[in-house]
């Protein structure tokens, strides 16, 4: 299929975003009218500048407000259209996007609609163009697929097709199952794109919110497999209107679409094949047909991953020093040193820690750039290797690290923002890389800490989608609800992604505003692309550990002793229970039968902080609990 993008989609000029969607090697581009009524040059040099860059005009788009129309604005809107089919000639663009007339002089007349478009068709097929219809969701009297259809047929003109757009069907949660009925080579154009649920006004929604596929919440898959059902073989393409991609970065937005048609076509190859397998099943025959005709993305299957193997953080010589006594307070022991390099393993229970302050690493040169932070993660991966060719098939970087002598070579990838992704075989000690450490300097004993239950991210807000994306592709993740925490400054959007049996969780932490804690740590790390917030470490006894890391020096974000009078107000607890908790700094969410109690630590160096979390049947991540820990946060180091 020929993959393309609608330019509305990405920021920049109109060239800028040309150049931005040649280099994400997409065939073609819808191109939206403003971006062409306002760019500085001919229709003739647009399309050598496309051709140049290898890029088809494939859709000029929208034509508004035609059919259904009194006669009067009828004739008007023929020689508006003969206007447009002008420009269209001189691009070398084969099709026009009418969408339905959401104009109050339209008639409810579809027969009309249907003579109307059949005088457009007659006259593009003169010159050789084509009209596809599309059903807006606001449109006045024609917002559905079935409708449009049903006049499309009625004009009866093979210059004539249907377009869809899965927001405009799956925005009003019409039923996309009737899609593989209609003739595929009737439908002209396929236009994708996925939202987040909102309660909105559609109009509101479509023009701000969508997002690409896989980013949102709407069943874009099914949607796309009833088009390939139908036999359609035109193109597949991204129509995006979102206020944040406006201003992303267009290359990141370009690759960002690429790779969601990639993980979009993958997903539907394996249901089809999953309906040619069974050929009883409905539409065997077609998904058969469809899977012979198309030469949709194959990427080596998604890995189950089966949570953190570790966690490496770059820092300098003196932060090292200060965070390996920040582990060894939590219980940590420092279990080797490596054997070239100056790098440090420490490790509780499942958690592995380590320190990179080589000088001249990548690791040093992420501190030297952002100051401490985390710069790598292992995940455990069933199959290591398949699980880097998956990202790369869908579009990550890989990453070699310099080795040293005996040192593993652990497939990697590099993650939005910069960090790298290392694979690795579940249960792997990093041991072999380093010299047992025998001194018996280091006595810790623990603290009951077993393994890592998430990370969290602190991420601009236009990253949000990038990161979905990729941990829902690239990882395997699933997204759960987004929610609105309150800082003191301004508000947290907050996403977690996990694998489905939870083994693995990330959570993303997105500022809205400029002066939270989040913005500032996005911005002080000079990064948008994503630092980690905090980590939180699980335990089965919160009590006892809180009291052992206390013990040792450890220091809790104070919170507010209202909190736990509204605590008791709030929840059927035990007030000895709460009254334990608030000296132990832990706060504690109750939901849907499980419970979920945590304390945070004071953040290292002001950049991430230590939760100690004990989950109980509990899914969340104790959001309700945000807020009070990013008041006490600021009050305890205002600034
Ligand atoms: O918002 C709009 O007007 C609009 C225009 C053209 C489209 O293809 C579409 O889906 C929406
Ligand atoms: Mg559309």
């Amino acid at each position: 299929m020929r993959r393309s993008i609608a330019t509305v989609s990405m920021s920049g000029t109109l060239s800028q975003k040309l150049e931005a969607i040649a280099a994400a090697r997409f065939d073609g581009i819808e191109l939206f009218e403003a971006d062409f009524i306002n760019h500085n040059g001919s229709a003739r040099d647009l399309r050598r500048q496309a051709e140049d860059l290898g890029l088809g005009i494939d859709l000029y788009q929208p034509f508004r407000d035609f059919e259904g129309m009194p006669d009067a604005q009828f004739q008007r809107s023929l020689d508006r259209a003969e206007r447009k089919f002008d420009v269209m000639e001189a691009l070398g663009c084969p099709l026009v996007l009418v969408c339905s007339n959401t104009s109050p002089l339209a008639l409810n007349d579809p027969e009309r609609a249907a003579a109307q478009l059949h005088e457009l068709a007659e006259r593009a097929a003169r010159r050789n163009l084509r009209i596809g219809y599309e059903a807006l969701a606001w449109g006045r009297w024609v917002n559905l697929y079935q409708q449009a259809w049903q006049i499309v047929e009625r004009a009866d003109h093979p210059h004539l097709g249907l377009i869809l757009d899965s927001f405009h069907t799956l925005s009003l949660k019409d039923d996309p199952s009737g899609i593989a009925q209609i003739p595929g080579e009737r439908i002209f154009f396929v236009q994708m794109a996925d939202a987040p649920l909102m309660s909105l006004d559609v109009i509101q929604w479509a023009r701000h919110h969508r997002n690409f596929p896989g980013q949102g919440q709407l069943d874009v898959e099914t949607f796309f497999e009833q088009v390939l059902l139908s036999g359609y073989n035109g193109n597949l393409s991204l129509e995006i209107f979102n206020d944040v991609f406006r201003e992303t970065p267009n290359r990141r937005t370009a690759v960002d679409a690429m790779r969601s048609l990639l993980y979009l076509e993958s997903q539907v190859r394996l249901r089809l094949n999953q309906r040619a397998q069974t050929p009883d099943a409905p539409e065997g025959a077609a998904a058969a047909r469809a899977l012979q005709r198309l030469d949709l993305a194959m990427p080596p299957p998604a890995q189950a991953l089966q949570g953190y193997n570790f966690i490496e953080f770059g820092v300098d010589e003196a932060h090292g020093q200060a965070l390996g006594e920040t582990f060894e307070a939590l219980g940590f022991e420092h279990v080797g040193h490596h054997r070239s390099k100056a790098v440090d393993l420490y490790r509780q229970g499942d958690i592995q820690f380590v320190i990179n302050t080589q000088p001249g690493s990548e690791a040093r040169q992420r501190f030297d750039d952002q100051g401490p932070n985390v710069c790598a993660f292992g995940l455990n991966a069933a199959d290591p290797v398949q699980a880097a060719n998956r990202a790369a098939a869908l579009l990550s970087a890989r990453h070699h690290s310099p080795l040293g002598p005996q040192e593993l070579q652990l497939p990697a990838i590099i993650a939005p923002g910069g960090a790298v992704v290392h694979f690795v075989h579940q249960g792997t000690p990093l041991d072999a890389d380093f010299e047992p450490r025998t001194t018996g300097a280091s006595t810790a004993t623990g603290a009951g800490l077993t393994h890592i239950d998430h990370v969290a991210l602190a991420l601009a807000h236009d990253q949000l989608d990038t990161w979905t994306l990729f941990g829902k592709a690239i990882l395997g993740l699933q997204a759960g609800d987004s929610q609105e925490l309150a800082d003191p400054f301004g508000l947290i959007r907050n996403c977690a992604l996990s694998t489905p049996s939870r083994e693995l969780r990330l959570v993303m932490n997105a500022s809205t505003s400029q002066r939270t804690r989040t913005a500032r740590q996005v911005h002080t790390t000079g990064h948008s692309g994503g630092s980690v917030h905090h980590l939180a470490l699980a335990t089965a006894d919160i009590f006892a550990t809180v009291r052992r890391l206390s013990e040792r020096g450890v220091k809790w974000v104070p919170i507010s002793a209202n909190y736990y009078d509204d605590l008791l107000a709030r929840l059927d607890l035990d007030e000895a229970l709460v009254r334990q908790m608030q000296a132990h700094h832990i706060v504690c969410d109750v939901s849907e039968g499980g419970r979920y109690l945590h304390a945070y630590t004071e953040a290292f160096a002001d950049r991430f902080f230590f939760e100690v979390v004990q989950r109980d049947h509990y899914d969340g991540y104790g959001a309700v609990n945000a807020a009070v820990r990013m008041a006490a946060q600021t009050q305890a180091r205002p600034r």
